[in-house]
């Protein structure tokens, strides 16, 4: 293969962060903008040892599940990687992706739940930090082009709260007004380097922080003023002074312009208090949907010990509380322990403890103390659990684990060390909390093996009567593939007898007729073609 030689290509998978993947002389070539099973003319433009990288020139013939993108910057600003993908193919693209990830990094064969979607993923994000630089005298906001300091203005962005869309460029007019410029990364010039919005999708209140090189902000009340008259949902103005010259984007030193430095939301019936550096999940609609998963797994009693580690602002303490005895909560960064605190307190919870502490570190003193603890709920940064942490929370042995994570890598890396070690995973959840991204956060239920627990839960499970290809795509995506390539519905009694006809075996009783001898209408051709169509397409036949 040479590179700028064109070739003609099927695309046949994605990588990891979406990318499509054709195969040509033997070697992957990584395709951006290309989908499964489309063909087009490919450009080769570089070719490396064990891969080869190649431009989209021409489609010539697109996949059903493409979608026009929703974002004029979609092809430059790399935030959103699936914006051209429908719906249902980034519900496959997630869920195959954790499952290829479990089993290749997790060397875990559990099968993994179709990824839970949002309904509209779209305006979802609640955190929003960008940049600020200059352009023809003017600032601009947006985002970084990929590998470079230059920054794309952007205003609306798709998937950011609609509130942002508009405080953003209003406050960098203000900021214009009062004669501010942007901090220059090669010179150490100006003032100005992000603005940041948090909001609280239920509540309505919004924190705007101006980060900045220097102590000093033009006409600081004249700037607070303005931007409370036009958007009363402003809770809190905090300006974050940042000295650092390196890329960390919030400095140590706040000053609270105006307000209390927090802002409030609600989840699952309790209200938090949020300040500037404390965790809070970016998709409040989604991490509902995520914290009511690990509570199902969990399967609490109220008799149970509960370790929360990683905890952030005790948002999954706090949901889970009622229906233990206690819950123990670990998180690293002060504030949001603080506001772990207050906003037990606030919600009058008395069976939580929160530690503000590194979790491995909090693991040693809680095995050496050798409390007993029934079930951990961790859910670590990117990077994953530590040694430490791992090790402890092997010593301390409870009989669950929930493991939530947004990084399914270093979480089946994690998953694979207690996998030698007695655990087993049981469950998979997939949640789509970064919708048109090529992010994913999963839910994973660990179980102690050779406890009587354990079997009991295996014993009535009903994923255990699932075959092989039934468990390959649900009733649901099969009917929502016909909808969206064929334009009609099915119905599930059509789907079973299509499966019936082609040998795929479904769990007893499961959509058989209720009666031995019922008459039921038999599956119309049409229908019966398309279905297969998708019985292939899900590679169940
Ligand atoms: C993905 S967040 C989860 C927070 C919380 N569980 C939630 O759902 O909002 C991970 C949290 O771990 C905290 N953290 C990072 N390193 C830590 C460590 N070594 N020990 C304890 N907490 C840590 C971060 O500050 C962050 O709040």
């Amino acid at each position: 293969m040479q590179k700028n030689e064109y070739i003609k290509a099927k695309c046949v998978d994605y990588t990891h962060d979406g990318l499509g993947i054709v195969k040509h002389e033997g070697l992957p070539v990584f395709v951006k903008n290309m989908l499964i099973d489309e063909v087009g003319k490919v450009k080769i433009i570089k070719v490396l040892k064990r891969y080869a990288v190649g431009r989209l020139i021409e489609l010539e013939q697109s996949s059903p599940f493409r979608q026009e993108a929703r974002c004029p910057l979609f092809k430059q600003c790399g935030g959103c990687h699936l914006q051209h993908l429908s719906p249902l193919a980034q519900q496959q693209f997630k869920t195959k992706r954790v499952q290829d990830t479990l089993a290749k990094i997790g060397h875990c064969d559990t099968q993994v739940e179709p990824c839970l979607m949002m309904q509209e993923g779209w305006f979802y994000r609640n955190k929003v930090q960008v940049p600020v630089g200059e352009r023809n005298g003017h600032l601009i906001t947006g985002f970084y082009k990929q590998h470079s300091n230059d920054i794309v203005a952007m205003d609306q962005c798709f998937i950011q709260n609609e509130l942002s869309n508009q405080l953003i460029p209003y406050t960098r007019k203000l900021l214009e007004e009062v004669g501010e410029k942007p901090f220059d990364k090669v010179t150490h010039q100006g003032n100005i380097k992000h603005i940041l919005v948090k909001y609280g999708y239920y509540t309505n209140q919004a924190m705007l922080v101006l980060i900045t090189y220097q102590r000093s902000l033009c006409q600081k009340d004249y700037l607070v003023q303005q931007l409370k008259k036009r958007f009363p949902q402003l809770q809190t103005i905090i300006q974050n002074y940042n000295p650092r010259h390196d890329n960390v984007i919030l400095g140590e030193e706040e000053m609270i312009l105006d307000g209390k430095g927090y802002i409030e939301d609600r989840l699952l019936g309790h209200t938090y208090r949020i300040s500037l550096k404390s965790f809070y999940q970016i998709n409040p609609q989604q991490v509902e949907v995520l914290y009511q998963k690990a509570i199902e797994f969990a399967q609490l009693k109220p008799t149970d010990i509960v370790i929360d580690a990683y905890c952030g602002i005790g948002t999954i303490s706090l949901s889970l509380a009622q229906y233990v005895k206690k819950v123990y909560g670990v998180e690293i960064v002060e504030q949001a322990i603080e506001d772990a605190k207050d906003n037990a307190k606030r919600n009058g919870v008395d069976n939580i403890e929160f530690y503000c502490q590194d979790a491995g570190e909090f693991m040693v003193s809680f095995a050496k103390s050798h409390q007993h603890v029934d079930v951990v709920v961790v859910d670590p940064p990117r990077k994953g659990c530590s040694t430490l942490f791992l090790n402890q929370l092997l010593t301390l042995s409870p009989d669950k684990i929930v493991y939530i994570s947004c990084d399914v890598a270093t979480q089946a890396r994690d998953i694979d060390i207690l996998q030698q070690h007695d655990y087993h995973v049981k469950k998979c959840q997939p949640v789509d909390m970064f919708p048109q991204s090529f992010h994913i956060e999963t839910v994973v239920l660990l179980s102690k093996l050779k406890t009587k627990k354990h079997i009991d839960i295996e014993l009535h499970t009903d994923e255990l009567d699932l075959t092989s290809s039934e468990s390959k795509a649900t009733y649901q995506e099969i009917k929502q593939y016909v909808l969206d390539k064929y334009g009609f519905k099915v119905s599930t009694l059509n789907i079973a007898q299509t499966k019936q006809e082609c040998g795929i075996k479904e769990r007893d009783n499961y959509n058989k007729p209720k009666m031995e001898n019922s008459k039921q209408p038999n599956c119309p051709k049409e229908k019966e073609d398309a279905i297969k169509d998708a019985f292939r397409y899900f590679q169940m036949i």
